[in-house]
């Protein structure tokens, strides 16, 4: 087991907070608050985030979309830390400037910039945060394949502050998905939040038509790796086409439409699903395997 810089602290415990999303006001929701203090910021990008914080809080939390690829990046900071460290999941090369921008605004300090696996449909932006923020390490799951700074494995704690993300393998979509799950512990969120990549999406999963992807083992890793985790445990997903923003296993346990049948009938539903492939897989592929920095690979020829 891999721990990267891991700090414990029992005396600060986690705070609730509310998260209002512009494409989706019904998916506002709050945690109660035992003694909060509450305030409001708005980021340039027009999206409203109000934040309840008790004595006690200490997790910066916010979802990004991009829309052209409808995909979800986080930030997540420790904000009671003196430094504020922070890292990025999943972000996108088109919104690497915003999102930057935000953290500079947050007074955060950025540490990792993360990917739950090699995207299809985009480029990642953790190469080009690597050249505009000095110290900021990439990193992917080894089974990956692909070039990063850090490569995590299945167990693996990521350190930012006094919290950390979980790893878990996830694979399926790609051979090597991992979804990153907040920690278990009293000075951790509550409820847990895990960051499921394409494995899980809200009310269906990644397609396994290509990558190395397998339905069978999506079924059994979603099955053995998320659906194991607390009812309440909030899922945070890669894409949303619907508008949504934020699940529950409780919630997916019951109403997802292929992942709660039986095993052959998800692979059904799965070799029939007759998707396009996705219009920049030819340039996405190759850039996420180098981190987004296809252009300054020296060339064989
Ligand atoms: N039309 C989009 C690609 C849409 C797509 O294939 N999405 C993937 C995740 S990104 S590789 C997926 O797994 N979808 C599952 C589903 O059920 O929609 C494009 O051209 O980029």
């Amino acid at each position: 087991m891999l721990s990267f810089g891991f700090m414990r602290s029992t005396a600060i415990r986690f705070s609730p907070f509310i998260i209002n999303h512009p494409s989706s006001p019904s998916s506002c929701f709050s945690f109660s608050p035992k003694k909060t203090i509450a305030f409001a910021l708005r980021s340039q990008m027009g999206s409203f985030t109000t934040l309840s914080q008790s004595s006690s809080s200490k997790l910066l939390f916010r979802q990004l979309f991009e829309k052209e690829s409808s995909t979800y990046t986080y930030l997540l900071a420790d904000f009671s830390h003196p430094d504020k460290p922070a890292l990025l999941i999943d972000p996108v090369d088109k919104n690497v400037d915003r999102d930057l921008s935000l953290v500079r605004e947050l007074g955060l300090k950025l540490i990792y910039a993360m990917n739950t696996h090699v995207h299809a449909d985009h480029i990642t932006g953790t190469g080009l945060i690597k050249g505009k923020v000095t110290g900021v390490k990439s990193v992917i799951s080894r089974a990956s394949g692909s070039k990063a700074d850090v490569f995590v494995e299945p167990g693996d704690k990521i350190s930012f502050g006094n919290l950390f993300l979980e790893v878990r393998a996830t694979p399926g979509h790609t051979a090597g998905c991992v979804t990153y799950v907040t920690g278990d512990g009293p000075d951790q969120p509550h409820p847990r939040m895990a960051f499921t990549g394409d494995a899980l999406l809200i009310r269906g999963c990644g397609r396994t038509d290509f990558q190395g992807g397998s339905s069978e083992q999506l079924y059994n890793s979603v099955h053995s790796q998320i659906f194991t985790l607390p009812k309440e445990t909030l899922l945070y997903p890669a894409h949303d086409y619907k508008g949504f923003t934020v699940t529950t296993v409780g919630e997916e346990m019951v109403y997802n439409p292929r992942l709660t049948k039986d095993e052959e009938t998800f692979r059904s539903i799965m070799q029939n699903l007759n998707l396009a492939y996705p219009k920049m897989i030819d340039v996405a592929v190759p850039a996420n395997m180098v981190c987004g920095l296809q252009d300054l690979e020296p060339k064989t020829n």
